[in-house]
């Protein structure tokens, strides 16, 4: 019998393909076709778009998540052309202990690619600015994160002369709910259209003419799947992130809070349901990337932010807030593989990013190794902050607190894996 909880990166992404094909090709066909989905599903890279008008701190919320300034920031429109691309690590609570418990070499974080792309301008479907050839580069994410400005600077040109968060940020929903319209169109009049596809696109169609966004039609997830490869940008849940400046992020909080609230209730082309607001400050992010650590916390105290019970400064700053923000959105969850793995056998404690309820055990083994998969006996499970009481998995196993469950469990978020192969 094996042990395995965690595997090295490389091994990893062909691990993923080989399950892939090993699923799709040993199973009968419908049985082969849900467990693709199924893989398919939870393999898939998280990936997230920011996106809004040109000029309103794109790149610079893009630079804050990285923490380095890795795009090209410019007080001038269409400064972004093509699109910056970097896998930000989702802040975790139980990675670094669960590493030093399981004496890991590496604790790998789970992550989330986040797109920087150009600005959308008004009328971009019928070709203003760049026009809307690189939404290309948004219908690949799983979800948007839509900056709005919501600072006032004369010396920061905005496109229309002034500022307006509510008509800025309907101006981008529109542009998205033409780039939908006119690519469900095109897909319509082909005669290859036929059957649960025309249907979804169909219902899809009447939705954006009455100018609501995709994801209010309540399709069903084989509909969705069956338009899946169409990367529809109204589909996508959306995180409005108001872009404000160092009063209204600090001690201003509540109420640009309040205005932020206003605006997000009242949005034209969006769905309430589905999507979420929060607040960034750019000009807050980029004045601490210049400085020091000591300096920094110092910079942070002046700004006498104003944090509601339970959180933090830091908290608050992109590179934290936003990536568990997307998790939420995007009802994602963590578990955990690596401790209880013989030193020898593996050196890495790792995160997984999963849906939550959509990762079984055999799914996890899949992500991990095909023969880990096809091999599978048992998983032993435990919640981390269980398993992180004990000194070792050993111990806490011996003290009762790890569960033995078969390929078909359903991971809950927070547990620790460890599985047994032959
Ligand atoms: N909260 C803020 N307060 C004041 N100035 C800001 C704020 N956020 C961003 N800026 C400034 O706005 C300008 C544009 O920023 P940035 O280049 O990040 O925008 P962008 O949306 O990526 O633009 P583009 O669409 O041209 O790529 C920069 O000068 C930046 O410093
Ligand atoms: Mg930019």
């Amino acid at each position: 019998m094996n042990t395995c909880g965690a595997w090295s990166e490389s091994t990893l992404s062909s691990a993923a393909t080989l399950t892939y094909t090993r699923i799709a090709f040993s199973a009968p066909a419908a049985q082969a076709d849900v467990g693709r989905r199924r893989v398919c599903k939870i393999w898939a890279k998280v990936r997230v778009g920011i996106l809004g008008l040109p000029n309103v701190g794109k790149s610079s919320l893009f630079n804050a998540l990285a923490e380095k300034s890795l795009a090209q920031v410019a007080n001038f429109p269409f400064c972004t052309i093509e699109a910056n691309v970097a896998p930000i690590a989702v802040p975790d609570l139980h990675l670094q202990s669960l590493g030093g418990l399981a004496l890991s070499r590496r604790a790998v974080p789970a992550s989330i690619d986040w797109a920087d792309v150009a600005g959308l301008a008004r009328g971009a479907s019928r070709g203003e600015g760049l026009g809307n050839r690189f939404l290309a580069e948004l219908r690949e994410c799983q979800a948007l994160a839509h900056v709005v400005r919501a600072f006032e600077d004369d010396n920061v040109v905005h496109v229309d002369g002034k500022v307006d968060p509510s008509e800025d940020a309907a101006a981008v929903n529109l542009e998205l709910l033409l780039a939908d319209l006119a690519h469900v169109e095109r897909r319509l009049e082909r005669s290859t259209c036929k059957g649960e596809e025309r249907e979804a696109l169909e219902a899809v169609a009447g939705c954006l003419m009455e100018g609501k966004p995709a994801r209010v039609a309540g399709l069903s997830a084989s509909a969705l799947f069956s338009i899946k490869s169409m990367g529809l940008l109204t589909l996508k849940p959306v995180l409005y992130c108001f872009n404000v400046d160092e009063v209204d992020f600090a001690y201003g909080r509540e109420e640009a809070l309040t205005r932020a609230r206003e605006v997000f209730e009242a949005l034209d082309f969006s769905d309430r349901a589905t999507d979420r607001f929060t607040l960034v400050s750019c000009k807050v992010e980029a004045e601490m990337s210049a400085k020091t650590r000591r300096e920094q916390l110092d910079y942070l105290q002046d700004l006498q932010l104003d944090v509601a019970p339970g959180e933090s400064l830091e908290g608050l700053l992109s590179h934290n807030a936003l990536p568990k923000a997307m998790l939420s959105l995007l009802g994602l969850s963590i578990a955990y593989t690596g401790p209880g793995v013989p030193q020898e056998k593996s050196r890495t404690t790792r995160a997984h990013l999963f849906p939550a309820g959509g990762l079984t055990a055999e799914g996890l083994a899949g992500r991990i190794h095909g023969d880990i998969y096809k091999g599978f006996l048992k998983a032993e499970v435990v919640p981390a902050p269980v398993l992180l009481e004990h000194p070792t998995f050993a111990s806490a196993k011996d003290a009762g607190c790890v569960r033995t469950e078969g390929r078909e469990y359903t991971l809950e978020s927070g547990e620790v894996v460890l599985i047994k192969w032959k």
